[in-house]
């Protein structure tokens, strides 16, 4: 435990990951263990899986491209009432009834996140032309005040953030969650980012979990295909925010009990540690 006294913890808890209540339960418990440990948690959560409920049940068309969800008008409304309005004070309330003092936030609480619209290009394999790809309103972090969470992590509070955020003029923007948590840990200087998700951690190609991972290695299990689909942005996101400064991340299983306990506070760890 010594060895995260007084550092910062970033929590990011996937939509995939947050099935049942139960579960969820033991992870406000675990996080409310950590603040009172010492240790400085900040939740970051996702809930995609959440936001495709609710368009459904409004009637409104949904797609991927390249793992991000293209956001018109209707859709960025329905994401800010979902991720800030919904989840974001569940989780709060969880934690507060495990005893905890959790603040529920956006990026747009404080200024603490800006955002410029995801500019996104594709090559055409067979012209070689390269597109533009418009998401609409997809943003990405650029610049991120670190006040207001210092603020709130000084005090006994745990900073609950959502992953919505506006531009410089005001204009609302979804951002993947994975993105947001990588930015915010970076701009802390974290000592570990953890992303809690449904599968164990990083597998090998005999689906046998990999404790640990250098960036090197990482990149090689992208480029041979050991590593595909919606983990490849999660270890790109584990690559950038190392290069930004955080001391280690971990991919985790979030499905199981006590997911956060289990991994700060044993020995080796519960699933992949990626360090530079
Ligand atoms: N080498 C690998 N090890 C573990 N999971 C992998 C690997 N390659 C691809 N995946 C897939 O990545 C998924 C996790 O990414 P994603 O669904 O985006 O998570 P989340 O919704 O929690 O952000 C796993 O459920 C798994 O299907
Ligand atoms: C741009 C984009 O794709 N945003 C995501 C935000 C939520 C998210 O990332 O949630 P998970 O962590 O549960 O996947 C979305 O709309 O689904």
């Amino acid at each position: 435990m010594q060895r995260y006294d007084d550092t910062t913890v970033v929590v990011k808890y996937g939509g995939h990951a947050m099935g049942d209540p139960e579960i969820s339960r033991t992870v406000a418990r675990d996080v409310t263990l950590l603040k009172q440990a010492g240790v400085n948690p900040v939740v970051v959560h996702g809930g995609g899986p959440q936001i495709g409920k609710m368009l459904e049940r409004l009637g409104i068309q949904s797609e991927f491209r390249e793992g991000l969800r293209v956001t018109d008008e209707p859709t960025i409304a329905v994401v800010e009432m979902v991720l800030a309005g919904g989840i974001n004070k569940e989780i709060v309330a969880a934690i507060n009834a495990e005893g905890g003092r959790a603040i529920g936030l956006c990026g747009k609480d404080g200024n603490m996140v800006t955002v410029e619209k995801l500019k996104r290009t594709v090559r055409d394999p067979e012209s070689a032309i390269e597109r533009i790809v418009d998401l609409g309103f997809v943003g990405e972090p650029k610049k991120v005040r670190r006040e207001v969470i210092d603020l709130l992590a000084r005090g006994e509070f745990i900073p609950v953030l959502a992953p919505v955020a506006a531009d410089e003029a005001g204009a609302t923007y979804n951002v993947n969650a994975d993105t947001f948590a990588g930015a915010i840990a970076g701009a802390l200087s974290a000592k570990r980012l953890l992303f809690l998700t449904d599968v164990p951690g990083v597998l090998d190609k005999n689906g046998k979990l990999i404790r640990e991972l250098s960036e090197a290695e990482a990149k090689a299990l992208i480029a041979d295909g050991t590593i595909h689909g919606g983990m490849i942005p999660k270890v790109q996101t584990c690559i950038d925010a190392l290069d930004q400064g955080v001391e280690g991340v971990v991919i985790l299983n979030g499905t199981v009990p006590h997911p956060v306990i289990l991994e700060i506070f044993t020995e080796h760890g519960a699933g992949t540690l990626i360090t530079r």
